[in-house]
């Protein structure tokens, strides 16, 4: 039976962003999920601290609310690599799609598209957990109007790719708003209010959100475009 290590760390300083950090064992080879710029500092601290060797840096899709850390990360610890979906447009060292696997030491990441959110949204599926990004969210999920994103898509999405693993399937998602950490598959397909209706009334939902565009979008996306701050 493997050991992984798995932590769940949230950005208090505004974009509600969870960051996972996952090793294949104690003291091993380690991936870090969906890195905010402002907590880089605290994330390689806990990877000090706990004698991991980060190898990826991996993103669920280009966000537009937050700086993600990839950059600053590969700055401070240049053998670390980015990793983020081909069909997301932005730049990285290692580009990903779907049945892409990403390993670390014994360990992998299993790539799943999802794309509804944005374009190039992927879900991570390792062992009996997912990280979903915002395709699925808890008892919510991503927007979709803008980002190439498509609420028909992400209903497709979120039905094949998510809610067919088992039912005990923890799903970690890549935002809480209202102090939710975790929700299982069956949990979300019995009572996810937006994601157990119809495909319609779904889309209805979603064309009604009404949510204003994230503060951060217009100076996150362009340096999400290239993976993060890249220059001094
Ligand atoms: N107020 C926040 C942005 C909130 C927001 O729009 N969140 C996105 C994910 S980040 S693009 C979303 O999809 N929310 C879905 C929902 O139902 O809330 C900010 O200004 O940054």
């Amino acid at each position: 039976m493997r050991s992984l290590v798995f932590r769940q760390l949230f950005d208090t300083a505004g974009s509600s962003t969870y960051t996972y950090l996952l090793a294949d064992r104690p003291g091993g080879d380690a991936v870090l999920v969906d890195p905010v710029v402002e907590q880089v500092d605290r994330d390689l601290k806990l990877v000090e601290d706990l004698g991991l060797k980060l190898k990826y840096v991996v993103n669920t899709h280009c966000h537009a609310d937050h700086v993600t850390g990839s950059g600053l990360i590969k700055r401070k610890l240049p053998g670390v690599r980015s990793v983020i979906a081909k069909d997301s447009g932005a730049k990285a060292d290692v580009h990903v799609a779907h049945g892409d696997r990403v390993e670390f030491g014994d360990a992998f990441l299993e790539v799943r598209a999802t794309p509804g959110h944005t374009e190039g949204c992927l879900s991570y599926v390792c062992d009996n957990m997912v990280f979903t990004g915002d395709a699925l969210l808890v008892r919510g999920c991503g927007r979709t109007d803008f980002q190439g994103g498509s609420a028909e898509t992400l209903y497709d999405s979120v039905h094949a790719q998510i809610f067919t693993l088992p039912d005990d399937t923890v799903v970690y998602p890549a935002h809480d708003y209202k102090g939710h950490r975790s929700s299982t598959v069956g949990e979300e397909k019995r009572l996810n209010p937006r994601l157990s209706k119809s495909k319609a009334e779904f889309v209805e939902i979603m064309g009604n959100l009404g949510l204003p565009y994230p503060k951060k979008i217009d100076e996150a996306l362009p340096l999400n475009l290239v993976c993060g701050i890249q220059e001094e």
